[in-house]
């Protein structure tokens, strides 16, 4: 029999649940007691929704009270020592890991949280030491949430992420030089003794991810996976059978690095189907194929005709015995269901499925291979039905859209005169100080807007009232802005409930939803908007909100705009049209907004692109090359239709720029808002080594923690930045936008990052 199998479950809930309960638990308003039985009470409720779909191997550990791999670094024993040493509580310890911890005499910041991959996740980096010793929980955390599922009555098959990718996806601590990759040797024993304990516990398999055999990998750890599972292969029956499984690119380009004595692979089949051929031609003599065929990173609803010829191609080969159906990743990437989405136009919500009805189409997969299709007609006939009415639909096609796609001209991608010449008339317009400061956008969603917002939404209050919330809100940012004495504002973005999908409501193209929610990091959410159709601008999405701002302000306000890429890439995009044609149409879309913010006294727009890493492709070559050259190409369509005088700025929320620094400048930004308050200032070396004669700001402090910087922990920042960057180059700010803040603490940080900023202004003035 052939079974059906889910790599991982959203862990929220269908109504947030798990974001609620952790919120409320940071706040004080919910003890742990009571934090932990809700997330137990989800994970039986997310065991028992796949259960009922007919999954056949349903996951566990999947679940994380914020982030999978910061539960194991602290099942590791891994924490670094400025966490452990204060004796916290291990779960608050844990949270200190993930969002700092600024309490009761202890200050400390957050671990660094990057991008899972090229997904919109983000997961906490192993963080590790030169004298690193590993040393298991007594406790850990698979184990109990096997055993918690068991004693429902759930055989569950435990996930970890392997020992190989746990350390590639780590760094060394600041201060310490060691490659991760060498810890291999000392971490290679707690995953036997977990293992072991999980075997002990009952389980019969485990998933073990090692999805970064998909990178190109350096020899040394390319090297390293073949001996470590031929080592956990050789204890036998005291651990469970192993699922290596790899997701979001292929492996046949480290196909010799893929281990023959596991039970079982899994592999990516929606991303890369073409790699099926020379996985089963590489798999061990009785390993199993794991087929990922039911996208985990999308919301459209899966050909189940498609999916099921390439299961039955893997099952001629290897035979029923020896093939699961799979999803091509965990779930984790897609909303809880479609079920709650009462609002969607049934024709195209006929189109989607979500993470609880893919667990439907996994069985379903199953099923057909196992019993013939007559043993699910029913299903497959209205999965195709539902196809045929997506592919013919009107909806998705727009003449006027490509009439205008065919009508773009080379000079629309250039601005009119070269960087200096740029430069040379802003600073004159706009007299901007040494050491400019400034935000990146958003300032404290606070429960009050989500509130007022709320209520537009369900129709409590009219469209007027809550434009004049909205317009008191602004005043009173630009108020603040004034008494911080910073020196570009910015209207503080309150009307917009997310950075893409309040521009994804306001494009046509586009369908949204109210129900969902995507993991992002810790708590946090998003909820991407739909690509169904050609897109297009009906009418200006931001000119009322920032042309306001402007009438009130001083100094210069800034215009705030979501570039095409990082629209197109946290929406679920379309799988019928190539993203380089969804994004010049979104480029375009937003050209036009671009230019009537300028038309309407906005000198300074921004544009946030800080999905364009993120939309890498995984691996270098051409494929890469050519995302590159698209990407760039939306940007500077997207910006290039204002006069010398108006400043462009993007703002990128990372500061890895070595791999496609060319593409940076080629951006040709007047100016560009990094992350760098947690990573090293030497990654600012590329901006000299290349001789970047734009402005920057490398953000100085880190948002996505309450704990406030000092002046002089921000005046550090500054001088380590100024070894790279030339004075007259530098913008002060902190690292990405303050929406997830609370006010006391926003005033408390820019208030010394003004002061940082001002002491350097003087500093330079005597110069
Ligand atoms: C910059 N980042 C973003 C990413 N992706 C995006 N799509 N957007 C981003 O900004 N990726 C990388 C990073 C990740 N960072 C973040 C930062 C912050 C959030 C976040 O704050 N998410 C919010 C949800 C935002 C939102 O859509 N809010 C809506 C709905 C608010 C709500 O919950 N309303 C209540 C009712 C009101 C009440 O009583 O409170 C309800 O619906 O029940 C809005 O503001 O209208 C979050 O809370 O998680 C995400 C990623
Ligand atoms: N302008 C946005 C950018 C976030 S990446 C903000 O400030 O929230
Ligand atoms: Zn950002």
């Amino acid at each position: 029999m052939v079974q059906s199998s889910i790599l991982g479950f959203p862990r929220m809930g269908v109504n947030r649940d798990l974001k609620k309960a952790t919120e409320a638990y940071w706040a004080g308003k919910l003890s742990q007691a009571e934090l932990l039985s809700e997330a137990k009470r989800l994970r039986l409720e997310h065991w028992n929704i796949q259960k009922k779909a007919g999954v056949d191997v349903i996951p566990s550990n999947d679940f994380a009270l914020y982030d999978q791999v910061l539960h194991q670094i602290q099942d590791f024993g891994a924490a670094p020592p400025r966490y452990t040493q204060h004796g916290l509580d291990p779960i608050d310890e844990y949270f200190a890991m993930g969002r700092g911890h600024q309490k009761d005499g202890i200050d400390v910041p957050s671990l660094e949280m990057v991008k899972w991959f090229d997904s919109n996740y983000h997961y906490v980096k192993p963080t590790l030491q030169d004298n690193q010793v590993f040393k298991l929980n007594s406790n850990p955390k698979a184990v109990v949430e096997f055993l918690e599922a068991k004693e429902a009555g759930i055989t569950t098959r435990p996930v970890l992420v392997g020992p190989v990718s746990f350390l590639h996806l780590g760094k060394a601590d600041r201060g310490q030089t060691v490659d991760p990759i060498d810890l291999l040797e000392k971490l290679l024993p707690v995953y036997e003794e977990y293992l072991v304990k999980l075997k002990a516990a009952g389980a019969e398999t485990v998933q073990i991810d090692e999805p970064t055999l998909v990178y190109d990998l350096p020899a040394k750890t390319k090297a390293v996976f073949k001996p470590t599972y031929e080592k956990l292969a050789a204890l036998g029956d005291k651990i469970p059978k192993i699922v290596f499984a790899t997701y979001f690119g292929d492996i046949v380009h480290n196909i010799d690095a893929l281990p023959t004595n596991v039970y079982a692979v899994h592999v990516d089949l929606v991303r890369n189907p073409e790699q099926l051929d020379t996985v089963i031609g590489a798999l061990g003599e009785k390993t199993v194929l794991s087929a990922g065929v039911v996208d985990g990173r999308n919301i459209w609803k899966t050909n189940l005709k498609r999916a099921i010829e390439t299961v039955e191609t893997a099952v001629q080969k290897l035979g029923k015995e020896r093939v699961i159906v799979a999803t091509s990743s965990s779930l984790l990437h897609t909303p809880h269901t479609l079920a709650s989405e009462k609002k969607l136009d049934p024709e195209i919500a006929d189109w989607f499925s979500f993470a609880s009805e893919k667990a439907v189409e996994v069985a379903v997969i199953a099923k057909a291979v196992t019993e013939g299709p007559s043993a699910v007609r029913a299903e497959l006939e209205a999965n195709a039905k539902s196809i045929q009415a997506r592919a013919s639909s009107k909806r998705t096609n727009d003449p006027k859209v490509k009439d205008r796609q065919s009508k773009i001209t080379e000079e629309m991608y250039n601005r009119k005169s070269d960087f200096p010449i740029r430069i040379a008339q802003q600073q004159k317009s706009l007299g901007l100080p040494l050491f400019p400061t400034t935000t990146i956008g958003s300032f404290p969603q606070t429960k009050e807007i989500r509130v007022q917002r709320n209520k537009f939404t369900k129709g409590e209050i009219t469209a007027e009232q809550y434009e004049k919330f909205i317009e008191k809100e602004i005043q009173d940012v630009v108020k603040i802005q004034e008494e911080l004495d910073l020196d570009v504002y910015v209207h503080g973005e309150p009307e917009r409930n997310d950075m893409v999908q309040y521009f994804g409501e306001r494009l046509d193209g586009y369908a949204f939803t109210t129900h969902a929610w995507v993991q992002s990091y810790g708590s946090r959410c998003v909820r991407p908007p739909i690509v169904v159709g050609d897109i297009s601008r009906p009418a200006p999405m931001t000119v009322k909100e920032s042309k306001y701002a402007v009438s009130i302000s001083k100094k210069p306000m800034k215009g705030m705009l979501t570039g095409p890429i990082t629209c197109l890439r946290w929406s679920f995009p379309r799988d019928d049209v190539h993203q380089s044609v969804q994004a010049e149409q979104l480029a375009l879309a937003l050209r036009d907004e671009v230019v009537d913010l300028e038309s309407a006294g906005v000198f300074v727009i921004q544009v946030d692109e800080p999905a364009l890493r993120e939309g890498l492709p995984l691996r270098a070559g051409k494929e890469r090359e050519a995302y590159l050259d698209w990407a760039v190409k939306s940007f500077r369509l997207s910006v290039s239709g204002v006069k010398d005088s108006t400043q462009i700025h993007s703002h990128f929320c990372y500061s890895e720029f070595q791999d496609f620094f060319h593409a940076i400048a080629a951006l040709d930004a007047d100016v560009l808002s990094i992350e760098n308050s947690k990573s090293d200032a030497k990654l600012l070396k590329v901006f000299v080594d290349e001789a970047y004669p734009r402005h920057i700001g490398p953000g100085v402090y880190d948002i996505h923690s309450p704990r406030v910087p000092s002046e002089q922990e921000i005046k550090d920042r500054i001088e380590e930045m100024l070894a790279y960057l030339k004075p007259e180059q530098l913008w002060i700010d902190p690292d990405c936008g303050l929406k997830t803040r609370q006010w006391a603490e926003t005033k408390a940080a820019l208030t010394n990052m003004v002061n940082a900023a001002k002491f350097y202004r003087q500093k330079y003035a005597s110069k």
